[in-house]
């Protein structure tokens, strides 16, 4: 692939807080533009630290630029950065948030993320067969003993998903028996997940290829009025690799670390997250049965199809999922609004 220019990412931020972090990455982030989503109340004004090309968009902002379609972007939730994968342009996107600052690997030096991510996403996955010497692109490493040679070309990568130093990503029971445990293992690989399984996808430090799974990144409605809340990254985790398995991508998983800097409430969390403790048991056998048409060529059309199987097959368990299922439809309808001009298949997904 290419090499990277820095006009081909964007960095998109979701905040309710402050942006004052963003002096930790300057060397790395300075070359790159922004996408500041500001949550909660429009009228506080967020500083950006002089220096840096941006564009930052409040409520008020996106319901101007949405209308009606607007309600398929949560509010009070940081699945609002989905807006920003809607907005952009780029064929990258890096997010990252606004409590997470450059970790140093074991030799001290500072990690820069996102060049780790970029590389992630300009060298292959192996999704149909795991090599045990982890990223066989990697200096220094290759294709072990009986790997196939007919695999050996991989498939391009789609997400690239970063860890986290000191406060692990632990849901709200896991927080509460175990407040004080801290991250402190540098794994140094990175993984293909392999084909056919899920994994929990978090968005404190993910990157992806806009133009493969953009349209499959969405946050869902989470958040102020929902039911649920910080399961916004995990459905797009699951969607987004059920449409890699079915396009033929890649997604991998590991390096590069950062370090997260505070907790969550984790009883504000257990709130969010509680009928998601016990609704993930359906939903993820449920995505792990999805069988796409071989019609679906690209993540729209994926997406418009897995929009119809949330309403059929996760309806039954609450109201909810056909609100979600619709804002699936109107996640897509923004996206073709505001990216392809070809048209998806959405009256044949409206007439269903
Ligand atoms: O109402 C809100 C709450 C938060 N944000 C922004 O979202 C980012 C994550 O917030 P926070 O660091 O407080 O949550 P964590 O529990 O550490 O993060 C995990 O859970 C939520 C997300 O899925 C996140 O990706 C996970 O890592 C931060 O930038 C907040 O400012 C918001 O916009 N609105
Ligand atoms: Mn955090």
């Amino acid at each position: 692939m290419a090499p990277i220019l820095n006009g081909d990412v964007d960095i998109v931020i979701p905040t309710i807080r402050s942006l004052d972090f963003l002096e930790n990455w300057r060397s790395f982030f300075e070359p790159y533009h922004l996408i500041i989503i500001q949550d909660g109340d429009p009228t506080k004004v967020i500083k950006v630290p002089q220096g840096f090309d941006y564009e930052l968009y409040n409520r008020d902002d996106i319901n101007r630029i949405l209308g009606p379609k607007a309600s398929c972007i949560s509010f009070k939730d940081g699945a609002c950065r989905c807006f920003g994968f809607l907005v952009s342009k780029k064929k990258f996107i890096y997010t990252i948030d606004d409590d997470c600052f450059v970790a140093k690997d074991p030799s001290g030096k500072d990690i820069d993320a996102l060049a780790q991510h970029l590389d992630n996403l300009t060298k292959p996955s192996t999704p149909y067969f795991f090599n045990t010497l982890y990223d066989p692109y990697r200096e220094g490493a290759d294709f072990v003993r009986g790997y196939p040679f007919s695999l050996r070309e991989g498939v391009p990568t789609a997400v690239s998903h970063g860890l986290w130093l000191n406060i692990p990503d632990y849901d709200a029971p896991t927080q509460l028996v175990k407040p004080r445990e801290r991250n402190t293992r540098y794994v140094d690989a990175v993984m293909t997940i392999p084909k056919g399984t899920l994994y929990p996808m978090c968005a404190m430090n993910l990157a992806f290829n806009r133009e493969l799974v953009g349209p499959a990144m969405y946050f869902g409605i989470m958040g102020d009025g929902q039911p649920l809340g910080r399961y916004d990254d995990m459905w797009a985790g699951w969607c987004s690799k059920v449409v890699c398995d079915h396009l033929g991508y890649g997604v991998k998983t590991g390096l590069p670390y950062l370090w997260h800097s505070k907790a969550s409430n984790p009883f504000v969390n257990l709130k969010k997250e509680f009928k998601g403790l016990f609704w993930q048991e359906e939903m993820i056998p449920f995505f792990q049965s999805v069988v796409l048409p071989k019609e679906c060529t690209n993540a729209q059309q994926c997406y418009l199809e897995l929009a119809k199987m949330v309403k059929e097959k996760l309806g039954p368990i609450d109201p909810y999922f056909h609100k979600f299922a619709a804002a699936m439809v109107t996640w897509i309808e923004a996206w073709e609004e505001f990216n392809a001009p070809a048209k998806a298949k959405i009256d044949s997904v409206k007439s269903a």
